[in-house]
Order: structure tokens, then sequence, then C-alpha cells
């Protein structure tokens, strides 16, 4: 069953008008493989989803980088998924480790975050991934079960989630998951899904990685089985980020 290859940019909390501006501009002079090959979705921040979504070219899509966990209220400084479905904003990330870490978002919250997004008509990226103490505790695999396990338990339909495997010891750090390393956690959570969802679901999620992916470590990750795309950070704001689009070229000819 084919999945098709899926980049994402996640931009997280950076930018100016200018920029923002400067990166689209980019993107859309860019040559890349046809929307048929590859997925392309970039991820502002929430001020700049309109502009962005307003200029960027018609084959690529936005996402924006979190969601409020139910119906928007009396939520000071939340944004509701229905304002996202309202704004066109197709895609949503959801269970960062930086948000994770950092807000303290538990397992729970993320798939119930995930479960009301899907409820309003959004595409989830869903994060997962282990922390280096817990990698090298040999916990990988009961981390990332767990966090997909609770989104599992919420969501019966997986049409709409790309789930994303990333190492919080690869995030900003320049030390990139090997390809072997990347595989095997990939290959992990297909078989966990295969136990636990349906040979379907197995078969036809996504599962992207991220953490430290650049233009010159991209294609041989793309060449791992179960790497099916990337979620880059700090290289999805430069122009490098074209050829990690480019690398979905691999897959085609795998
Ligand atoms: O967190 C990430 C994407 O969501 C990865 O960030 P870096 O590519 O900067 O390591």
């Amino acid at each position: 069953m084919g999945r098709k290859f899926f980049v994402g940019g996640n931009w997280k909390c950076n930018g100016t008008t200018e920029e923002v501006k400067k990166i689209v501009s980019t993107l859309n002079a860019a040559q890349v493989p046809s929307s048929d090959v590859v997925e392309v979705v970039v991820s502002p921040p929430f001020v700049f989803l309109p502009v962005v979504k307003s200029e960027l070219r018609a084959d690529f899509h936005v996402a924006a980088q979190n969601c409020w966990v139910k119906k928007g209220g009396a939520f000071t400084g939340e944004v509701s998924a229905e304002m996202l479905a309202n704004l066109g904003v197709p895609w949503v990330i959801l269970g960062h480790s930086e948000r994770r870490a950092l807000l303290n978002e538990s397992n729970e919250f993320v798939g119930d975050k995930v479960a009301y997004a899907l409820s309003q008509g959004l595409k989830v990226i869903a994060c997962v991934g282990e922390t280096l103490e817990q990698r090298e505790a040999g916990s990988t695999m009961d981390v990332v079960a767990a966090q997909t396990k609770a989104i599992a338990e919420r969501v019966s339909n997986w049409a709409n989630v790309v789930l994303a495997y990333e190492p919080v010891w690869a995030i900003g750090t320049g030390k990139v998951a090997t390809p072997a390393q990347a595989q095997e956690v990939h290959d992990g959570l297909r078989k966990w899904l295969q136990a636990n969802t349906s040979t379907e679901v197995a078969a036809s999620t996504r599962i992207i990685y991220g953490g430290s992916v650049n233009g010159a470590n991209c294609k041989e990750l793309a060449g791992q089985p179960d790497v099916d795309g990337f979620l880059v950070g700090g290289a999805s704001l430069k122009p490098e980020f074209i050829d990690i689009i480019k690398a979905a070229e691999v897959k085609k000819s795998s």
C-alpha cells in the first residue's frame, strides 16, 4: 500500500513577517517532485498562518503547531481546532516534545487533543519520542508505545493521522538518529499499530522522522523502509528544506 512521502517544516517560535514571506517565496520558486509523490506541509506560528496560507503555492499546505484540547470558550491565550478549521488550516502538529516537556502535556492530554482536532476535521501530525535518559535505560519502545497508546485509545480512524517519531536527544542538537536507529523505532511503531489497531492502519499510516534532519542526511534516512518522511525544525527555515523535500525521490525509486 502506497504511503505518500510527507515532509513537514516546523518553524517553531521563529520569524518576523518579512522572514516568513521570504521563506514562502523561496518555497514558491522551488522545483520539487509533484504532489503525487510528496506531501509538503509547513507550520508557522499561529500569527503567521493567514499570510503564509495566502501566499504559499497551492501544492503545499500549512499546519498549526498546537491547538486547544476541546471546544473554544473561556481559555485565554488558546486557539481552538474550530478556529483553525474556520481559517482553512488543514493540519495541526500535536504532542511535540517541547510542549510535552516545557508545558507538561501528558500522554492523555495529547491523546485528547488529537481526538478533538480530528473530530473537527483537522489532520494531525502526532509526535512521540524518548529522551536520552530513556534511550540509555533501554525503554525507548515502551515510551513511544505508551505515547501512541494514549492516542490509539481515543482515535479509531487513523486516515488523517501522521505519526512523527522525534527522539528528544536528536531535536535541535545536530545529533541525528542513524538510519538504523530510526528504522528500528519506526518498525517497532508499525508493529505496535499492527498489534493494537489493524493491519490496514499499520500498513497505511505514515511514520515520519524528526530530529536534526538536514540536506546532507535526509537521503539515507529516506531510504529506510519504514521512514515515510520527515518533520524538520531548524533546516525548514533554510533553502536546504527544498533538498529534504526532494528526498522523496529516493523513496520513489527504492
Ligand atoms: O523538533 C523538530 C521538528 O518538530 C526537529 O527539530 P530540528 O530539525 O531543529 O532538530
